[in-house]
């Protein structure tokens, strides 16, 4: 059994069809990367798969659970994160407070590892672990608004790491990040594969291609292929539906 199974996936936007019967098997341990041109719908099913979007039809079982209906903190509850953009850090706080009381925030109160409120340590040792996982441990007691670009970066993983997740969704980890802070960002995802699952939008192909195990195409709300990043390089569907001839060259084909 997947650990994640998605079935005929719906969602339009009047008459446009964003996810089209879509369907999608991830496997626990993996690292599945998923590719497409602009607007091909690869945010939306972040969105859906989260719960954040709501889905015309289809199904989202999430280890053997159906999680079609269900809010996103109770998504988040049953081990399904996704990471949020910098601009949900808050500047003012330190990198800590950010990852406690984030997780909290969307995980409800009632969460296990941080209730009740009033104790705090807990939820700042938890925090804590997951500031180091990602390498920023030395960066805890910063405000998160001195922190730099790739910093920040690294702050949302940790955020979405303390809720403790078995998948994690990542839109676009890299996105406005080059040469170290890049590298730094695709060893922290790799260290996590021995611990958890992740599911990742990126447009960096060398990035994708060095890191994913599985990369799925997506061209007009349907996968296209899936395969191992060799497979995916020598589709010819995927070569005439998206790669093009920039991917021999290893440059960014998606932007
Ligand atoms: N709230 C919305 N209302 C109407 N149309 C939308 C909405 N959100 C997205 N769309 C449209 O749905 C399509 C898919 O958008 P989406 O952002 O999911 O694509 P994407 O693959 O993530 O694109 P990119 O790679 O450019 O980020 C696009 O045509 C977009 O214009």
């Amino acid at each position: 059994m997947s650990l994640l199974d998605v079935r005929k996936l719906r969602k339009a936007y009047g008459a446009l069809k964003v996810t089209d019967d879509l369907d999608l098997q991830v496997e626990e341990g993996e690292i599945h990367a998923i590719i497409g041109p602009n607007g091909a719908g690869k945010s939306t099913l972040i969105a859906q798969l989260s719960g954040e979007a709501h889905s015309d039809g289809g199904s989202v079982r999430f280890a053997g659970t159906e999680m079609m209906g269900m809010p996103m903190h109770r998504r988040v509850r049953a081990g399904m994160s996704r990471s949020f953009q910098i601009t949900s850090i808050l500047p003012g706080f330190t990198a800590l407070e950010n990852v406690a009381t984030a997780a909290q925030a969307r995980m409800g109160s009632s969460f296990r590892f941080f209730s009740p409120v009033a104790e705090e340590q807990p939820l700042n040792d938890a925090a804590l672990a997951a500031l180091r996982r990602v390498g920023l441990a030395d960066r805890a007691f910063f405000r998160a608004g001195s922190l730099s670009h790739g910093e920040k970066r690294q702050l949302e993983l940790a955020i979405a790491l303390a809720t403790q997740p078995r998948l994690l969704l990542l839109d676009e980890p890299l996105a406005g990040t080059s040469g170290q802070e890049a590298d730094r960002l695709v060893d922290v995802m790799k260290s996590l594969r021995q611990e958890l699952t992740l599911v990742l939008i990126e447009h960096d192909m060398n990035a994708v291609f060095s890191l994913a195990d599985r990369v799925s195409v997506l061209v007009y709300g349907r996968i296209i292929a899936t395969g191992t990043p060799d497979q995916i390089r020598a589709d010819p569907r995927v070569r005439e539906a998206y790669l093009g001839e920039e991917s021999e060259e290893g440059t960014d084909a998606a932007s």
